[in-house]
């Protein structure tokens, strides 16, 4: 057994990221939400593009101005409105203004906006009642982001902000990552699917739902396999169609030391790469990594056959120096602590994503219970994360703390972490809490 911080650096020194030529593709903007910017973006644009003004109000000279007050007023003469979308075509001389509204360009001449609540507008004249900062409200070209500058760097997902700042430098087709494929499949005898009837013995594949759900909330396109029988044939031929159309594949069930625990063994045998075998984690403990070498940049006929699916469709992907296979345990939280501590690092590190988000995100907390765990693993107690006034509380998840349970899981959002060594926490003690959904 490993530690877990160790099973962590090992697995991210596995993952080598998509390649930002390679293994991207161009997108209509609005279609690139929520993927990854591929390579950074920059603009021939100035932001604000124009000096402008940013008030209802005056466009001024600050030296016809600077020394009025309500007892000793200004008036000057308005010699243009300046709506927004229009171009000015006079310029403001001294003792006069133009009439300007928020967004629009201000008008050469003037330096400084006076806003329409320091005014008295009568016809073509209008009174300044009080002396402006000089350049007050003026939004200077350029002074948000100047042409040429990186806009936007690589590696950054797109949300609504990044959305607007793509529409407004008019990036209508945006490069971003391609999606990392994760195939998935479940073994098991006992395992039906969930539309067949459950025999006595028998429970339904619950971890490929879960997997599925996270392979996506991760970003990346889950391929399911289904139920595999605990049969080494069975089991070689899902783990070769696994490894030929995939980046990462994942596996719940038969790792640890049973009869019919077969992953490791044919893992070997098909000629993997095994980096770990059991992790000092609970739950989770037999997670298995292994890689396989990419068989495209072999010899023979699986490469040939690699090369041949590459060439029909773009998304598959050759980019990576191996794939990466993850035997999950398949007790149904140990699969979901095992994903979330270990599989998505690897996934956000492949996803292109920068270093600083590989990692899962750990807040402190006030544990509002005991914790307790036999302090021979790092342990992972499931429950519910609360902001209360601004701090982070954490309640355990009631009901069974077993790692078969999948039933009390539900509607958490939080791991609090025991760390390895340590067997009791007392109530109101502060701990980190892995943050999960
Ligand atoms: N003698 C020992 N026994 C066990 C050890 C050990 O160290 N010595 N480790 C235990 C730990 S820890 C775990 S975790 C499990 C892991 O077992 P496997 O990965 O081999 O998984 P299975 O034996 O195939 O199944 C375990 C459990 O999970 C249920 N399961 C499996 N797949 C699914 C699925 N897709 N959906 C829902 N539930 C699933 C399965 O029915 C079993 O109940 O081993 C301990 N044993
Ligand atoms: O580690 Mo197992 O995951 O204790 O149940
Ligand atoms: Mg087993």
């Amino acid at each position: 057994m490993i530690p877990v911080e160790q099973a962590e650096t090992i697995i991210l020194s596995l993952v080598q990221p998509l390649d930002v030529d390679r293994d991207s593709e161009m997108l209509p903007l609005l279609e690139a939400r929520g993927r990854i910017l591929a390579g950074s973006v920059t603009s021939d644009l100035d932001f604000p593009h124009w000096d402008n003004s940013a008030m209802d109000g005056y466009a001024v000279r600050y030296a016809d101005v600077q020394a009025c007050s309500a007892e000793s007023p200004v008036t000057l003469a308005v010699i243009e409105t300046i709506p927004a979308g229009y171009q000015p075509q006079c310029v403001v001389a001294a003792g006069q203004a133009a009439r300007i509204l928020t967004g629009s360009v201000m008008p050469a001449g003037a330096d400084t906006i006076v806003i329409q609540e320091e005014t008295q507008r009568d016809g073509d004249r209008v009174t300044i009642l009080a002396a402006p900062q000089p350049q007050a409200f003026v939004r200077k070209r350029a002074a948000f982001y100047q042409a040429g500058q990186p806009l936007l760097p690589s590696g950054l997902r797109l949300q609504a902000p990044e959305m607007a700042v793509l529409a407004a430098a008019q990036c209508a087709q945006v490069k971003v990552y391609r999606q990392p494929r994760v195939t998935i499949f479940s073994t098991g005898d006992e395992l039906v699917s969930i539309d067949q009837p459950l025999q006595p013995g028998e429970i339904v594949d619950s971890n490929q739902y879960a997997l599925a759900s996270l392979v996506i909330q991760a970003g990346a396109i889950p391929v399911r396999l289904g139920v595999v029988r605990d049969e080494p044939e069975a089991l070689k031929q899902a783990i070769a169609i696994a490894l030929d159309q995939s980046d990462i594949v994942l596996s719940s069930g038969g790792v640890s030391v049973g009869d019919y625990d077969y992953v490791e063994d044919i893992l070997a045998e098909l000629g993997g790469n095994i980096h770990i075998r059991a992790v000092a984690v609970k739950p989770g403990k037999p997670l298995t990594v292994a890689t396989f070498e990419r068989k495209a940049e072999g010899r023979g006929q699986e490469a040939e056959k690699a090369r041949a699916l590459e060439a029909a469709d773009p998304q598959f992907p050759l980019s990576n120096a191996a794939t990466l296979y993850f035997g999950l345990p398949g007790n149904p939280v140990s699969a979901l602590v095992t994903f979330c501590r270990f599989v998505e690092p690897a996934l956000r590190k492949l996803s292109g994503l920068p270093e600083r988000a590989w990692k899962p995100t750990f807040v402190r907390a006030k544990t509002q219970v005991d914790l307790r765990s036999d302090g021979k693993r790092e342990s992972y107690l499931w429950g519910h994360l609360d902001l209360v006034d601004g701090l982070y509380e954490f309640a355990l998840a009631g009901g069974s703390p077993s790692s078969g349970n999948l039933i009390n899981l539900a509607g958490t959002n939080g791991l609090a972490v025991m760390p390895m060594g340590k067997t009791h926490i007392s109530s109101g003690e502060s701990i980190y809490v892995m943050q999960i959904g």
